[in-house]
């Protein structure tokens, strides 16, 4: 059988007594260090270009990332000439600290310090694997042999750096395959590598924790971080950060679970970009914290730049649903979550905390319009269908013609699948109540009141048909008139006037319902006035039912 889970093997969880994250909360945004010109770049079909590569270092800067992994500079020539770009064309920020990763090889801990030569402030990240499956299989060592590898590759990073007096160095290790390395054994190989380079004695260290491939679930993370920091030796001296993949798909979550656990520092891509199912994703993490009223240290308003930046290098697209940068992630197309949207943001005052239904914040901050966040299709209700019209037309409708006409539109998506678009939504509610038959079309209307109520003339139709009639009101006195002349039995079920926003040609909408003949009929008009919008909309739904007016009359005569 090919399909056989039996061949794996379960993770061990961490024999944990003390446990304290789970208690915790993050208050405070972490040191981010944005690795997608080093991880993220490994991991693409096409590496990025030098001028790529500068596109995104400088979108990464704006953003306000203060540490960069830029490359691998011993790794490719562009990598290499990219760094030496940077430092010779002095583009890197006084507040920015380049990053550059090496594997702990003396030849390319060489050619690291030949691509860093003349940078202000750097971070050489010089790493090993510690895993069991890499001693075993990949190296072929032992505990001790693996450990000098570490050593000795801490300890030439530190010789060289001497060479270099001018540049301010941090020193960054990384015991690479960390979440498949025993924790004793990691601690063990930390301590040694602290050893040699003394952050007690004021060198800045930082030592990364990377879940190299994710293996277990975020919790098992979160308790090796803070098994870690409970015993390494010089915890306090150095800054603990992770470095997660995505490959179980909580590539985030083992990020923030890991802060919790006292992680000081989170390396990540934006848009969790990286090798295999990527990184940890900066843009989901940072926003997360400001969901949370958290500052995150970086700036996101501008989304679209970041996905089309991110997007031009790396030839990735964005997924429509990748949390807070998709296209579809502010948008509600199913009914109870637009009427819920919907009454949320006309509930909202000014300077109020954001506490919306569905929206866990808010899409403006980041640069996106409440227009894309009611979108119709069969799934949508009167809510959204009423929300679309009054957003874009300025169109108010009463519930019971809202009922009416979303299923209207309804019928309209489910025979033609697919989304309605806003200008399709107003074309099907002019077509179905707004169209007035030029036999129907009010010209001028008179209106008397006395003591007995309001005498009314109408005059409709080319040629012009005129019909008086009386009642206690405008609407009541018309009634009368039609039932007289067309011989029908005529009641107003509802009917309803809005003075309509500015940006319209009308003034006034009224919207009516009528039973004619025990059948209903539903019709709205446009005009200058409410009376003139009542008195059409009262014609157009008799007209519905009626037809032509002068040949009924005449039968009727
Ligand atoms: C988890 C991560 O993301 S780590 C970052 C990984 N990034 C990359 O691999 C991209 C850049 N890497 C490269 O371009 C290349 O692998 C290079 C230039 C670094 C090295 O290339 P080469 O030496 O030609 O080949 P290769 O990578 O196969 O070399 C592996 C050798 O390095 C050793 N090695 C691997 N990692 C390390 C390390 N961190 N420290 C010391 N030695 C190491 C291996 O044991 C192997 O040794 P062997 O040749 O005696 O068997
Ligand atoms: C070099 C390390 C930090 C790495 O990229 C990883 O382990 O994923």
């Amino acid at each position: 059988m090919a399909f056989d889970h039996s061949k794996y093997i379960p993770f061990q969880p961490v024999r944990k007594t003390d446990r304290r994250w789970p208690d915790k909360v993050i208050e405070k945004a972490p040191d981010w260090c944005a690795v997608d010109l080093r991880d993220g770049n490994q991991a693409l079909v096409k590496p990025m270009t030098v001028a790529q590569k500068q596109r995104l270092f400088d979108l990464l800067v704006k953003v306000g990332f203060k540490q960069i992994e830029i490359g691998f500079p011993a790794a490719s020539q562009p990598d290499f000439d990219f760094c030496r770009k940077l430092i010779e064309e002095n583009r890197i920020p006084d507040d920015v600290r380049i990053q550059v990763l090496t594997q702990a090889r003396p030849e390319l801990i060489e050619r690291t310090y030949q691509a860093l030569e003349g940078a202000k402030r750097a971070i050489v990240h010089v790493y090993n694997s510690t895993s069991t499956v890499q001693r075993e299989q990949v190296f072929g060592m032992d505990r001790e042999g693996i450990k000098q590898i570490a050593v000795n590759g801490a300890r030439l990073v530190q010789e060289i750096a001497a060479r270099y007096p001018d540049t301010d160095w941090t020193f960054q290790y990384s015991p690479e395959s960390f979440t498949g390395t025993e924790l004793d054994y990691a601690a063990e190989v930390i301590d040694a590598v602290t050893e040699v380079w003394r952050p007690d004695q004021g060198q800045k260290v930082i030592i990364n924790l990377p879940a190299t491939v994710e293996m277990a679930t975020p919790n098992v993370f979160a308790d090796q971080i803070e098994w870690i920091c409970d015993n390494i030796q010089r915890r306090e001296h150095v800054s603990i950060s992770v470095h997660t993949h995505n490959d179980r798909g909580c590539g985030v979550a083992a990020g923030e679970l890991a802060v919790m656990a006292g992680a000081d520092r989170v390396e990540g891509t934006l848009m969790g970009n990286g090798e295999r199912t990527g990184n940890m994703d900066l843009v989901t993490m940072a926003m997360n914290l400001y969901s949370q009223g958290i500052d995150p240290k970086v700036d996101m308003s501008n989304m679209a730049e970041i996905t089309d930046v991110v997007e031009a290098c790396t030839e990735i697209s964005t997924h429509p649903r990748h949390p807070y940068a998709g296209e579809l992630v502010f948008t509600a197309f199913s009914g109870s979550h637009q009427d819920a949207i919907r009454k949320c943001l006309a509930y909202r005052k000014e300077g109020d905390k954001w506490n919306v239904a569905y929206l866990p914040i808010d899409p403006k901050d980041l640069g996106r319009r409440y227009e894309e966040v009611v979108r119709i299709n069969s799934q949508s209700g009167k809510g959204g269908v009423a929300h679309v019209l009054e957003r874009d037309y300025k169109i108010s409708l009463p519930r019971w013609l809202q009922i009416e006409f979303s299923q209207c539109v309804q019928k309209e998506a489910e025979t033609h699948g697919g989304e309605i678009d806003s200008h399709t939504i107003h074309r099907l509610f002019e077509d179905r109540y707004l169209a007035v038959d030029n036999a129907w079309r009010l010209t001028t209307y008179d209106l008397h009141r006395d003591e007995e109520g309001v005498n009314a003339t109408v005059k409709f139709g080319q040629p012009a048909i005129e019909l008086k009639g009386h009642g206690l009101g405008a609407v009541e006195a018309v009634v009368a008139a039609l039932q007289d002349t067309y011989g029908i039995t005529l009641a107003v079920e509802a009917y309803d006037e809005f003075a309509l926003g500015e940006g319209t040609n009308a003034n006034a909408l009224a919207c009516i319902r009528i039973v004619v003949d025990g059948e209903i009929r539903s019709s709205a008009a446009l005009a200058e006035d409410t009376t003139s919008a009542t008195l059409q909309a009262l014609l157009s739904a008799v007209g519905n039912h009626v037809g032509a007016p002068e040949s009924v009359a005449a039968a009727t005569a």
